[in-house]
């Protein structure tokens, strides 16, 4: 067998991290071959829950997990990690959006991106699911100069299994018959979930999404709202954010980014931007990507509508002030 890797997962204490912990220590990222020493980073005031949290990953009793070291110590949680899932952060609560609460979130990714550059291998793979998670990754990747760019990733994993979940009651298909859907830009109300490239296997037949919705009102109409908004409807129902879905899409993103993706088929990542379809440069910006070798690619040269294009703009737009925000809130520090 392997030798184990590290992984950490930061907010272990919070209710994403209640979910995700199980599912990283069964296997069901880096593979059922692979060992693993899990990293838990939380705050001073958590040490008690994360006791709780270790006792039971213990009783698991999961032959892949070998080590389990809980810690209030960014530089002892990044240590030699090769994964990071960044999810300690402020949840919003209803009727807050999520860039409300970047001033409280964007300070923690800089003192984690300065414990990444200082400590983790200079391959590790970051994915940072604490909101604004776009912003957030630009913030972290900007204070870990040592390790490549390309290895800062934020989630919209999320909204992608939505908008692929929506598709698929539509249609009255399973889950596993639709692929290829984007989400473009922000992990925000602004982000232009699209249909247009989507496939859905009919038949043993993969076909377009848009021919078997035959209804483009509702591609450009609910379907896009309900995706934007379906975090707050969560927070609305439950009076806390999602979490359960939060982290088996955090899963299927280290998953993909980890063992890459299958022919034919591309998923969704905020990455920094290269300009490519018109978004500005040097943002974290949501694209359709191809993975191969543990790396990232957007794919080229893919039909944008009108409509698609103006919701490009706006969503870009959102994430230049964001990045504009962050670094006023980290001068200001
Ligand atoms: N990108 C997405 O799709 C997505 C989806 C769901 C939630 N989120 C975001 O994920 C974040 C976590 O959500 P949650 O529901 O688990 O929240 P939670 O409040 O249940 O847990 C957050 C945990 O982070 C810890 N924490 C705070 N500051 C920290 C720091 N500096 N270092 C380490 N840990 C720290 C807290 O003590 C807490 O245990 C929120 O920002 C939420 O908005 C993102
Ligand atoms: O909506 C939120 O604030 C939580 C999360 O980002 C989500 O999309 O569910």
């Amino acid at each position: 067998m392997a030798e184990p890797i590290r992984v950490v997962v930061t907010g272990a204490a919070g209710q994403i991290a209640y979910s995700l912990l199980y599912m990283i220590a069964r296997g069901e990222v880096f593979g059922k071959d692979q060992p693993l020493i899990l990293h838990l980073l939380d705050i001073p005031p958590m040490v008690g829950v994360l006791e709780g949290v270790v006792m039971e990953l213990s009783d698991c009793a999961l032959p892949l997990l070998r080590k389990v070291v809980p810690t209030t110590d960014p530089l002892e949680g990044f240590k030699d990690v090769s994964a990071a899932f960044l999810v300690g952060a402020m949840p919003r609560k209803e009727g807050m959006e999520r860039k409300d609460l970047l001033s409280a979130n964007v300070k923690i990714f800089k003192v984690q991106g300065e414990a990444l550059d200082k400590v983790a291998k200079k391959d590790v793979k970051v994915l940072v699911v604490g909101n604004p998670a776009n912003t957030n990754a630009l913030v972290c990747a900007n204070y870990a100069p040592s390790i490549p760019r390309e290895n800062f990733s934020a989630m919209t994993r999320l909204d992608q299994n939505r908008a692929a979940a929506q598709i698929a009651s539509k249609l009255g298909v399973p889950i596993s018959n639709v692929k290829n859907l984007i989400i473009w830009g922000n992990h925000s109300s602004t982000q232009y979930p699209d249909a247009s490239h989507g496939k859905i296997l009919i038949n043993n037949e993969w076909k377009d999404v848009v021919d078997a919705v035959g209804d483009n009102a509702y591609l450009e109409g609910p379907f896009v709202e309900t995706v934007q908004k379906r975090g707050a409807a969560v927070i609305g129902a439950r009076k806390m954010s999602s979490a359960m879905s939060a982290a088996k899409a955090a899963c299927d993103h280290m998953h993909d980014w980890w063992n890459g993706t299958a022919p034919g088929k591309f998923v969704s990542m905020g990455v920094f931007s290269d300009g490519s379809y018109g978004s500005p440069k040097d943002v974290v910006f949501s694209f359709p990507v191809e993975i191969k070798n543990k790396q990232w690619k957007i794919v080229e040269n893919l039909g944008l509508s009108t409509f698609g294009r103006s919701k490009l703009d706006l969503t870009g737009k959102e994430l230049e002030e964001e990045k504009n925000e962050a670094m006023s809130v980290l001068d200001s520090n």
